[in-house]
């Protein structure tokens, strides 16, 4: 059986694909090794199966001795482990979730329901470096893979609502602090019967704005607020995540040389763990919406498309219905008063399963 180094398996994005990896008795297919930057000597996680004691992520010559390393350990390890690897001549495959290498020439970004031919040839050409994809682009591709693959897009806009999960646990836990202070603060008023609807406004605010309100991490509200900024700038205007947006997506479905316009806003706001996007769509042809469904609904078993009602779209269109499922919900699917060919759509997806853990899940056992 091939050994199977995994590291970053304790982190948010590792702790999923742990879960998951279990669910599907992936752990039977392979000889697992587990890795930390912390805990070297202390008893690896409870997989089913007998493994020996976690291992210093750091020890090269052990890590040589895998055939595949699965990293969630972060951008940092990549740079500082991966090139030592390829010093070293290391020939075994390198799958990660690290954007670091994502654009890089060597590497491929993984999302198989979508670019599946993209991975078998790069499998065959002896490409080693397999990356999951920065997850809001994996969502969208998800979503909308039907449109995609019958190249039916002149060019896309995404406008993003973004959970707390993709800046981190600290910040999921600082989000759930901030809700809980404006509660607290609330409670006085809320139990008042007699109280005025804005003098609970004002509660809110006073503690949203005051000295005291926990923003270490997000330096901001963002409960009962919003952040319209995600990631670092870029020279452009963009920030990055929205500059993933565009290269990302064309990279993965292989047109990186003839790209699809892409660009769009990239908002945080107060859910969880699902991200959820509104698309405006260009087609290059004015398609009915029955021919458009049928598309999106048969690319792939994962994409759900609802119908533009109210009751199903506050029924299975949100995060509170689709967190923690792999299924990724589209809907509000509809043309646009700009014309035929423009179509609007909704879709709603767990970023920490197909946005993270999911694709690198997949693409292992692929290779293996
Ligand atoms: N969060 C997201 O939405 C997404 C993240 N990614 C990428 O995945 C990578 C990992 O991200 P993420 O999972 O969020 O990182 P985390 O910060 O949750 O975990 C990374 C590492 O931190 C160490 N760690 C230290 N303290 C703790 C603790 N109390 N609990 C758990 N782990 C701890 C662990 O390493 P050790 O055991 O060695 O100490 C762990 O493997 C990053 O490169 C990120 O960009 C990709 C897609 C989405
Ligand atoms: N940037 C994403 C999460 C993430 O980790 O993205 P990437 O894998 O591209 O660094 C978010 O904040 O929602």
């Amino acid at each position: 059986m091939k050994k199977v180094g995994i590291v970053g398996w304790r982190g948010m994005v590792g702790s999923v694909l742990m879960e998951r990896m279990i669910t599907e008795n992936d752990f039977k297919r392979f000889t697992p090794l587990f890795f930390t930057t912390s805990q070297a000597g202390q008893q690896a996680p409870d997989v089913g199966i007998k493994t020996p004691p976690l291992v210093d992520a750091y020890d090269i010559d052990q890590l040589l001795d895998m055939d595949i390393i699965l990293s969630c350990q972060g951008g940092s390890y990549t740079e500082e482990i991966r090139p030592k690897l390829a010093a070293k001549n290391w020939d075994g495959y390198w799958i990660d979730a690290a954007s670091t290498l994502r654009m890089d020439d060597k590497s491929i970004i993984v999302l198989d329901p979508v670019n599946r031919k993209v991975i078998d040839n790069a499998l065959s050409d002896g490409i080693k470096n397999y990356i999951g994809g920065n997850c809001t682009v994996s969502l969208m591709l998800m979503a909308l893979g039907g449109l995609f693959e019958n190249n039916l897009i002149e060019w896309l806009t995404s406008m993003t609502y973004q959970a707390a999960s993709g800046a981190g646990a600290k910040n999921m836990e600082e989000l759930v602090a901030q809700m809980q202070t404006i509660g607290n603060m609330a409670s006085p008023v809320l139990e008042n019967p007699a109280s005025a609807i804005l003098d609970l406004d004002k509660n809110v605010i006073e503690t949203m704005r005051s000295n005291d309100f926990p923003v270490q991490n997000w330096a901001v509200p963002l409960a009962a607020s919003l952040i319209p900024w995600i990631d670092r700038a870029m020279d452009n205007g963009q920030t990055r995540e929205e500059w993933k947006g565009f290269v990302e997506t064309n990279k993965i479905i292989g047109r990186s040389d003839n790209p699809i316009p892409i660009d769009g806003q990239c908002v945080r706001i107060g859910s969880m763990r699902c991200h959820s996007q509104a698309f405006t769509i260009k087609l290059k042809k004015n398609v009915p919406l029955n021919e458009i469904q049928a598309m999106l609904a048969e690319n792939n078993d994962w994409v759900k498309v609802v119908p533009n009602s109210k009751e199903d779209s506050i029924k299975d269109l949100t995060p509170a219905a689709v967190t923690g499922t792999l299924t990724v919900p589209v809907g509000r699917i509809r043309k646009m008063n700009l014309g035929d060919d423009y179509l609007t759509a909704f879709s709603v997806g767990d970023q920490l399963l197909w946005g993270a853990a999911e694709p690198l899940r997949r693409i292992l056992n692929i290779i293996l």
